[in-house]
């Protein structure tokens, strides 16, 4: 699975990709560092990848923790020792994947319906640093990302959130994600559905306003908007540079280590 350090030439994209990760993994997850959360997604596996890089007596003390069934596949697969947030709740770094991040580092994420325990294990952390590859890196969220903000609602309540979503919120839009190779909605790792809700420009520019408001409907487990979370996000771009934006302000280009 974890195919990238063999002769298999990787997409330009998935170059992007693993250029994030391997630069966030050699700046953020270091020797001292014992509990670490690994989110979900294509980017994520090159994370991992990089940790094992770092070397067995690096990781034979650590515990990684996962966001969701993908996540703790890679942990096992790579021979790391697998732990749960419930026994570890403070994590020294976790390194997750974003659908989109914006200028702030407010974040879309659940595209792969992973969210409400990526936001667990997101604020479980001393340092919250995202990976993706340039597509990723926006001024404004819901510029390249156009299903829309996931939602993971309990079956019961799905259809008077979308409603909701539609005629008071301002998502007309709004839909049930549905299943790929299964008929019937998308199931989440917690047993409930998830909903894209695309909202416009204006509203998206004030992203915590529509967490909040759809955080209080009822049945709203999670919202897969990560408002002032992440400490910095690191974008892989096309010429083997890789993009640093911190929560501070700052921002840096690095040429990336292979
Ligand atoms: O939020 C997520 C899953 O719920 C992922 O982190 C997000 O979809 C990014 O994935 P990728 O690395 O494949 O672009």
């Amino acid at each position: 699975m974890l195919d990238s350090g063999s002769a298999v030439a990787l997409s330009p994209i998935e170059t992007s990709k693993r250029l994030a990760a391997y630069t966030a993994v050699d700046h953020h997850v270091k020797p001292e560092h014992t509990t670490i959360g690994i989110g979900s997604g294509s980017t994520v596996p090159y994370v991992v990848e990089r940790i094992v890089q770092q070397g067995v007596e690096a990781n034979k003390n650590r515990v990684f923790i996962p966001t969701g069934f993908q996540s703790k596949l890679l942990i096992i697969e790579a021979g790391l020792n697998l732990g749960d947030v419930d026994e570890f709740p403070s994590i020294d770094v976790t390194i997750d994947g974003a659908d989109e991040v914006d200028k702030d580092l407010n974040c879309i994420k659940g595209g792969g319906a992973c969210h409400l325990r990526e936001k667990v294990l997101a604020e479980a952390a001393k340092t919250f640093i995202v990976v993706a590859d340039y597509r990723k890196n926006s001024e404004y969220l819901g510029t390249t990302w156009a299903p829309g903000v996931p939602i993971e609602v309990v079956p019961v309540a799905y259809v008077r959130v979308l409603r909701h979503l539609k005629e008071v919120l301002g998502s007309p839009n709004a839909t049930l994600r549905m299943a790929l190779k299964k008929a019937g909605p998308v199931v989440t790792d917690n047993g409930n559905f998830v909903i894209d809700a695309p909202f416009d420009r204006e509203k998206m520019m004030n992203s915590s306003k529509v967490l909040t408001q759809i955080k209080l409907l009822t049945g709203v487990v999670e919202v897969g908007l990560f408002c002032g979370m992440a400490k910095a996000a690191y974008f892989g771009n096309q010429d083997g540079t890789v993009a640093i934006r911190r929560a501070d302000g700052t921002m840096e280009q690095v040429v990336a280590m292979q």
